[in-house]
């Protein structure tokens, strides 16, 4: 049931592709509700105005009430950490948004809320101003005639009427069933003409679909990915579908101070560039309140049950009096100490992010983290991640030589995958990084980000209710899941190597038809496609076989003498 639920959240507000495709992308869009990037229009209009009407029920006060008692929920039969008073009856509204009130707008068939990237594009470049409104656009559309080539003059006439002009126009048989030919025409409108032209010739019966395609999908061989740990200042698309103000289950939904907090830490992660510091931040005593109560928290059950490595990281982050019980540690501080240990950094994010862009900035040894602080009303479970689950969770394990770069790897991997692969990415990451659990001399320890950030959540997997597994990433890269209750299953590898091992073997049986190598003095990402750069790569490694060979001799002859 949840993860169905989930699963449908996830189509509805989730965009599947994500990065920029062209390097002409605007970035940096915010996606707190007024302009959400990629929610398409009519998604995000019938969403606000339940949500409006939820807001008003829940009358901005009215719910602030204690639903955790002392935080930890144990033992109250089932698996969901919120237990919420005037919302409850919302509860599924999220799952089924998409089914209730988008089905009831009569006339319109699927496609007309499925915009494709490039129509999302589209619209937000001539939403920037008149001007960029009336801009003029080259574009390429794909028709589906269903009844012929008669339909060609319906097409040219109504280019004709947006006062378009066509550059180019080719057909070919179709290999649709119920579609005899499709058309690829070129044109060249104002943008807002071109929008109105896809508009109306979707309306006619006589073409199975009319998509946008953008000029570089038609024939590109290697798809654009971030190629520099600059590029990355495009990589910040977010899911909003669990933020306060669109989650009538978040705990910050009705209040409105906390969402005015998110708002003005939100406005750091829009405004930053790639080589910017990380602006600090001044916690208010109540967001410090309730990192102590998880710090002290992490700090008891540690010792038992986090594994091994996560707890030496640990202790360094405290020697470093990075980790304090008193304040929230600050992002450009942490960063510094992960650059000294594992060359990792950090950089501010918004929010949840998109699967794709998250990996993608682990290829360049970068950590997207959040800045904001959990509701204090839910200090041991939130459905979002934030700074305190990036801090406690991930950070330690950044730390971590090893650890650091599988990360990489994994991020590397993500490069220009297609979208069934990034969906099987992120599966086996999220049953690993955040929610894997290792054996360590016969005993489970915890090892997931989203375990030792939430006490909640590692009590749940340390007791007999979940069901556990042994971690194989065939079969852990299709288990569906959901992500806004404690996870039913959790999969376990014999050791902490073990699940990196796994994990990274199954890596390399990844289709994509191209290799990529970090170059870690110029922060870019090389495609190894030409002879050149393969040899110019080898030189260097022989170099450093060199060097290491000779170590090897000096160390062996100092043995002697
Ligand atoms: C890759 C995988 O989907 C993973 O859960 C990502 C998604 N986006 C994220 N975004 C942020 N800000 N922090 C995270 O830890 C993650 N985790
Ligand atoms: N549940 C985690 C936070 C989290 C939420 C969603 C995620 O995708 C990851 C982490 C916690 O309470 O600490
Ligand atoms: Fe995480």
């Amino acid at each position: 049931m949840a993860v169905a639920a989930a699963q449908k959240n996830r189509e509805m507000f989730a965009i599947k592709k994500s990065y920029s495709i062209e390097n002409g992308y605007p970035s940096r869009r915010r996606s707190l509700v007024d302009d959400a990037r990629f929610e398409t229009l009519v998604v995000k209009q019938t969403k606000q105005s339940v949500l409006e009407e939820a807001r008003a029920r829940a009358n901005d006060s009215g719910l602030d009430s204690d639903f955790i008692q002392d935080g930890i929920h144990i033992g109250n039969g089932d698996n969901s950490p919120t237990v919420e008073d005037g919302t409850q009856q919302d509860e599924t509204k999220n799952g089924h948004l998409a089914d209730a009130d988008i089905g009831d707008d009569a006339g319109k068939t699927d496609d007309d809320y499925t915009l494709t990237e490039e129509e999302v594009i589209l619209q937000n470049a001539a939403s920037e101003s008149p001007e960029a409104e009336q801009a003029i656009q080259q574009a390429a559309l794909l028709l589906r005639m269903r009844d012929g080539m008669g339909s060609l003059a319906r097409i040219l006439k109504t280019i004709d009427n947006y006062k378009g002009c066509v550059q180019h126009l080719e057909t070919r048989p179709s290999q649709l069933t119920g579609v005899q030919f499709d058309a690829l025409v070129k044109v060249s409108m104002s943008r807002i003409n071109l929008l109105q032209l896809i508009r109306s010739l979707r309306q006619s019966t006589s073409f199975a679909g009319v998509n946008l395609v953008s000029e570089n999908n038609i024939s590109s061989k290697t798809p654009w990915f971030p190629r520099h740990a600059s590029d990355l200042d495009n990589c910040n698309h977010l899911m909003t579908k669990y933020e306060p103000e669109l989650d009538m289950n978040h705990p910050g939904f009705a209040d409105k101070d906390y969402r005015e907090r998110r708002k003005q830490i939100a406005e750091i992660a829009f405004g930053y560039k790639y080589g910017d510091p990380i602006p600090s931040i001044s916690y208010k005593e109540s967001e410090n309140a309730t990192w102590q109560r998880v710090f002290n928290t992490v700090l008891d059950l540690m010792p038992k049950h986090a594994c091994k490595e996560y707890k030496i990281a640990f202790g360094k982050l405290q020697a470093a009096n990075i980790f304090v019980p008193q304040h929230i540690p600050q992002l450009e501080d942490v960063s510094n100490f992960l650059r000294k240990h594992t060359g990792f950094t950090l950089r501010p994010a918004a929010g949840l992010l998109t699967a794709r862009d998250f990996l993608a900035s682990l290829a360049f040894r970068v950590f997207q983290s959040t800045q904001y602080v959990r509701h204090a009303n839910s200090p041991f479970h939130t459905p979002e991640p934030d700074c305190i689950h990036e801090l406690l969770g991930h950070i330690p394990l950044l730390a971590d030589p090893s650890f650091a770069q599988f990360s990489q790897e994994i991020g590397l991997a993500s490069l220009g995958a297609s979208d069934a692969e990034i969906e099987k990415l992120s599966t086996v990451y999220w049953f690993t990084v955040e929610f894997g659990l290792c054996k360590e001399n016969q005993q489970l320890k915890a090892y997931g980000a989203a375990l030792l950030s939430s006490i909640g959540e590692l009590l749940h997997a340390l007791s007999d209710k979940p069901e556990l597994r042994p971690f194989e990433p065939a079969s852990t890269s299709v288990q569906p899941y959901q992500d806004q209750e404690y996870q039913p299953i959790y999969y376990v590898a014999e050791s902490f190597e073990d699940a990196k091992d796994k994990f990274r073997r199954w890596v390399s049986t990844m289709s994509r038809p191209f290799e990529v190598r970090f170059n870690p003095h110029t922060e870019r990402v090389e495609v190894l496609d030409s002879v050149d750069k393969l040899e110019t790569l080898i030189w260097q490694l022989n170099t450093e076989m060199l060097h290491l060979t000779n170590a090897v001799k000096k160390l062996k002859d100092s043995q002697f003498e």
